[in-house]
């Protein structure tokens, strides 16, 4: 067998076009641009290919885009100042804090700063509750754009069985919430987790989200199931996934690459994020397609 790819790049493209569609209307009838900050602190290589890919992706889309750049050794206060003054600014509707944070910075501080309204990532823990109940307020945007491909793919995902490996508070947990949501029955994995792969190999859905290069094996893989990739690993072989793409390919029934797989859907669900927040903010309908 030799799985489909899953094409996130193409995916993406086609919801930032969806979006700037949205953008359009808001501007047009409304006269109202949605705004999104991006906030990063210090000077992480890997963190400013984003930011830009951010800004980018985002003006393409007719959005404002503001950038805040701050050096390594910004205060906390003064970070908390920043978002406190975004928090204000009725121009900004999607406020994006890059994590990590400099050491000796409280991320859980500067998440609870960020008015939930604004919290595009959906970090903020009033978007985490209602998420777990699900009320959906801000959904995370790596989570939300993985379920987005898996629906596309898959249709109806009620009663598989999703394995997601990792148990970060930006994927794992979101994502096993959402699987739930969408009616699988979901096993949340770690790396305490006994037997992973004989764990792993009753998957319908394995969700692999650990940061470890191409740790999933394809003796790991159900014949069939579609693995998602959300790993972005920079190695002396360059840019790969958690899954051992090509070995896995051959097993599994579907699969998305890295890169063109979840990472241009992350920012396509950003910037969806923002649309939904302006509208909310401003009392109106939310667009369809842009979110669960
Ligand atoms: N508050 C916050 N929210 C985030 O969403 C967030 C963050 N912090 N910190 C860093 C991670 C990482 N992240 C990526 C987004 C897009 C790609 C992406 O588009 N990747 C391309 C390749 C890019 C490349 O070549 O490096 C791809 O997979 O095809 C990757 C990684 C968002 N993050
Ligand atoms: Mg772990």
């Amino acid at each position: 067998m030799t799985a489909d790819i899953i094409d996130g790049k193409a995916f993406a493209a086609g919801l930032r076009n969806k979006v700037a569609g949205h953008v359009a209307r808001l501007v047009a009838d409304h006269g109202i641009t949605p705004g999104l900050a991006v906030v990063l602190v210090g000077d992480d290589p890997a963190s400013d290919v984003y930011v830009r890919s951010k800004g980018r992706m985002t003006k393409a889309a007719g959005m404002l885009s503001v950038e805040h750049r701050l050096p390594a050794d910004t205060t906390q206060d003064d970070l908390l100042a920043l978002v406190a003054r975004l928090n204000a600014d009725r121009a900004i509707h999607g406020i994006l804090v890059q994590l990590p944070l400099p050491k000796g910075i409280d991320e859980a501080r500067v998440l609870a700063t960020i008015l939930p309204a604004k919290d595009v990532d959906g970090f903020h823990i009033s978007n985490v509750g209602l998420l777990a109940v699900g009320q959906r307020a801000m959904v995370p945007c790596t989570p939300l754009g993985c379920i987005l491909m898996l629906r596309e793919h898959l249709g109806d995902l009620s009663g598989l069985d999703a394995v997601v490996i990792g148990r970060s508070n930006i994927v794992g947990k979101p994502m096993a919430q959402l699987l739930l949501g969408e009616n699988c029955t979901v096993t949340l994995a770690h790396s305490r987790t006994r037997d992973l792969a004989g764990v792993v190999r009753r998957a319908d859905i394995v969700v692999a989200a650990v940061g470890r290069p191409c740790m999933v094996t394809a003796d790991w893989i159900k014949p069939g199931a579609t693995v998602i990739d959300v790993g972005i690993n920079r190695t002396d072989a360059g840019l790969v996934g958690d899954v051992d793409f090509a070995g896995v390919a051959a097993v599994a029934g579907a699969i998305t690459p890295v890169p063109g797989g979840v990472g241009p859907m992350t920012i396509a669900c950003l910037l969806a994020n923002t649309v939904t927040a302006c509208c909310r903010a401003n009392g109106l309908p939310e667009p369809m397609g842009l979110t669960l």
